[in-house]
């Protein structure tokens, strides 16, 4: 199952420069299955979604110990080290929901996001790794409904998308129309993404249809902002549930399917996520279109990071490790990836409260 090459990633064709005459090479191209539509960086190819078709997940087996033992061979063995580490930490960067979604938001710490959002990596760091003419930035700025407008003001010009989580997170459980409203309110005031989150009974109860419905109308509210489901996989109890619930949620035309909402008593785990992007892979298989995907709550780290981009190239490719495709819900993981890239660059590691939060 594990083909992956040792020492991955392989080196581009064209490295990047880096001043100390190192390089930071960009990610190595693997084709994915070419039966996929795979949409090029910062395009915004939809998946148009399905009729609901049970027979595609009725009768699916997964096998808990067999996925929790090739989880596990992502987070040890796969080292990947130096300038390639390195290169793998900016991607990451570039991949970051940064997000907040706490009870005591303000316009003026949204603000503070924002700005972060648009310079990720210190100035310093970013001119050593020789990115200076191309500073990255992150995937997308997440916040709640209310907070949207501050941040697209804060974010004007930079080309960060806003998503918006909606639909009465993170329960999901105010009625419908409340939930469609919430989502219009926020695509008004201006996201351009909605991290919506599934009525996990309907999960539970195996109510495909009333999900798929939820979902679709979900989607049709959004208009043209894209739209990530949130499984909250911590809440489904079985590998079976969160298969299934992430078929109905892509059959329903999901943009991506996104694990957690961060505020589960279990939120985004290798094995949870290694279910889920089989169930990516086999829609993408049945239907040609390729969906994208969002672990989130709990990512905190560097190693996380290298650990998540590891399962996506192994079990999708290089086309799911480019934010159209791929993102790390996070509120608190940037700090340490900048100082695992100062190390890199200074041979120094400096404390984290070096670093802005976020
Ligand atoms: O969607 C993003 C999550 O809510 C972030 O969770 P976190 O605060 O554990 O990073």
């Amino acid at each position: 199952m594990d083909k992956t090459e040792k020492g991955t990633p392989a080196a581009s064709k064209k490295p990047a420069q880096v001043s100390s005459g190192q390089t930071v090479p960009a990610l190595s191209v693997v084709p994915v299955s070419s039966a996929l539509t795979v949409s090029g960086q910062g395009a915004h190819a939809r998946n148009p979604g399905t009729a609901l078709k049970p027979e595609w997940f009725d009768a699916i087996e997964v096998n808990l110990s067999a996925t929790e033992r090739r989880a596990a061979t992502l987070g040890g063995r796969r080292t990947v080290k130096k300038e390639y580490q390195a290169a793998w930490l900016v991607k990451a960067v570039q991949c970051i929901d940064l997000t907040t979604l706490a009870g005591d938001d303000t316009p003026g710490r949204v603000h503070r996001l924002a700005l972060k959002a648009r310079r990720p990596i210190r100035e310093d760091i970013v001119a050593a790794l020789g990115l200076a003419d191309t500073p990255p930035t992150v995937g997308a700025v997440c916040v709640y409904p209310t907070m949207v407008g501050p941040a697209v003001k804060a974010l004007a010009g930079s080309g960060i998308p806003v998503a918006s989580v909606a639909t009465g997170f993170p329960a999901g459980l105010t009625p419908l129309p409340q939930r469609l409203a919430e989502i219009r309110y926020a695509v008004d005031q201006g996201a351009g993404e909605i991290d919506i989150v599934i009525n996990r009974a309907q999960v539970l109860t195996q109510d495909w249809n009333g999900l798929y419905d939820e979902i679709r109308a979900m989607r049709e509210a959004c208009g043209e902002a894209h739209l990530k489901a949130i499984l909250a996989t911590g809440d489904l109890k079985t590998l079976r549930n969160v298969y299934k619930a992430s078929m109905v949620a892509m059959m329903a035309g999901s943009d991506f399917i996104k694990t957690s909402t961060g505020k589960e008593d279990v939120n985004a785990t290798l094995p949870v996520s290694l279910t889920m992007l089989r169930a990516l892979r086999d829609y993408g298989e049945f239907t040609g279109e390729a969906v994208g995907f969002k672990p989130a709550g709990g990512l905190r780290t560097a190693k996380d990071a290298l650990a998540w981009l590891a399962l996506m190239k192994e079990e999708l490719g290089r086309p799911w490790l480019e934010p159209n495709l791929f993102r790390i819900g996070a509120s608190s993981m940037l700090a340490d990836i900048e100082r695992q890239l100062e190390h890199f660059v200074t041979g120094r590691y400096s404390a984290l409260t070096h670093h802005a939060l976020a």
